[in-house]
């Protein structure tokens, strides 16, 4: 059993902060790394593989230090988010340069058994340039996990992929994590942690913003205030009995529509159907204002 730690951990680039006083351990199982772009989750990522020096505090994988540590290489695999395969090899030959890269003793071995666990046995032989997206993707786990390293470190993985294929590697990651390894990926889309069964780790603007379980982050969100446009048939009246609301910090009437701020989201939301029921007022629309996921992430910072 192999954790990834993190204890006080910042990374600058010249005057950029790209990491922030980051305290974090990533133990076996599933965890995922979630943030919107910038956040700084490639930085965590490759300071976990010992790729980049931490500005300050330390990076340990087991109890070794991450930097400048060849030795850490037998325990840790990095799947980066680029995605760079040579179309013209085919997943064996690609697979087996990563295994005499590593000078693994059988490297048609470990080939053959890093191909089975990502199911990628059938499709071995035909070039990388007529894959899926998820085909490429898995080739690729499989060049990273060819010397069976106990920690798999995954950037993206996720991008690009169709529902079908996201599934397909999710359960890949979750079958991994059960035979006891230590799986962590990043990604910048809510939705892609759904099927997400371990934890969760937040960064925005390279701190750590919150961690649990998926339910856990997505209650988080949901709870955050909200800003509705709504139309019914009577806006003006609907604005005066919504501003009595406890869940309901503002009402304002703007290009012949309702513009409400909700202080929370579920509980509005129930209000406003009763509300409008006992008050005789249809509602004809209720949209959410847009918000950029850098807004719902920036919100988690502030709580
Ligand atoms: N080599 C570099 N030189 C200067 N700034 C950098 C460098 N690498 C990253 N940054 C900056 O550090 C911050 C964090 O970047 P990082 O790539 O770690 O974020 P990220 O969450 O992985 O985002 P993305 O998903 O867009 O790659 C960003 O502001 C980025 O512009």
């Amino acid at each position: 059993m192999t954790s990834v730690e993190l204890t006080e951990v910042s990374r600058w680039y010249g005057n950029v902060v790209a990491v922030n006083d980051v305290t974090l351990t990533v133990g076996p199982g599933l965890t995922g790394l979630l943030g919107p772009n910038g956040a700084g989750k490639t930085t965590v990522l490759h300071l976990m593989a010992g790729l980049l020096a931490p500005s300050q505090g330390k990076v340990t994988v087991g109890d070794q230090s991450a930097w400048r540590n060849p030795e850490m290489y037998r325990q840790l695999g990095l799947v980066t988010e680029r995605e760079s395969v040579p179309g013209f090899l085919t997943a064996r030959e690609f697979v087996l340069a990563s295994a005499k890269l590593h000078k693994l003793p059988d490297p048609e071995a470990a080939t053959r058994r890093a191909l089975g666990i990502v199911e990628m046995e059938a499709a071995q032989d035909r070039e990388i340039s007529t894959y899926s997206k998820g085909m490429r993707q898995r080739t690729r786990v499989a060049a990273a996990l060819v010397h069976d390293p106990k920690v798999l470190l995954l950037d993206e993985p996720f991008n690009g992929m169709d529902p079908r294929q996201r599934m397909h590697m999710m359960d890949l990651l979750h079958r991994m994590a059960d035979e006891g390894r230590t799986i962590l990926f990043s990604s910048h889309i809510l939705e892609e942690v759904e099927q997400l069964s371990g934890t969760v780790q937040v960064i925005v603007s390279g701190r750590l913003a919150a961690s649990g379980d998926y339910r856990h982050i997505r209650r988080l969100m949901t709870n955050r205030p909200h800003v509705f446009t709504i139309s019914s048939s009577d806006d003006r009246r609907l604005a005066t009995v919504l501003i009595g609301q406890e869940s309901v910090s503002g009402v304002s009437m703007t290009d012949g529509s309702l513009q409400v701020h909700a202080s929370d989201y579920g509980t509005f939301t129930r209000a406003l159907a009763k509300l409008a029921r006992t008050s005789d007022i249809r509602l004809t629309s209720i949209l959410p204002a847009d918000e950029s996921l850098e807004k719902v992430f920036s919100y988690l910072v502030a709580t």
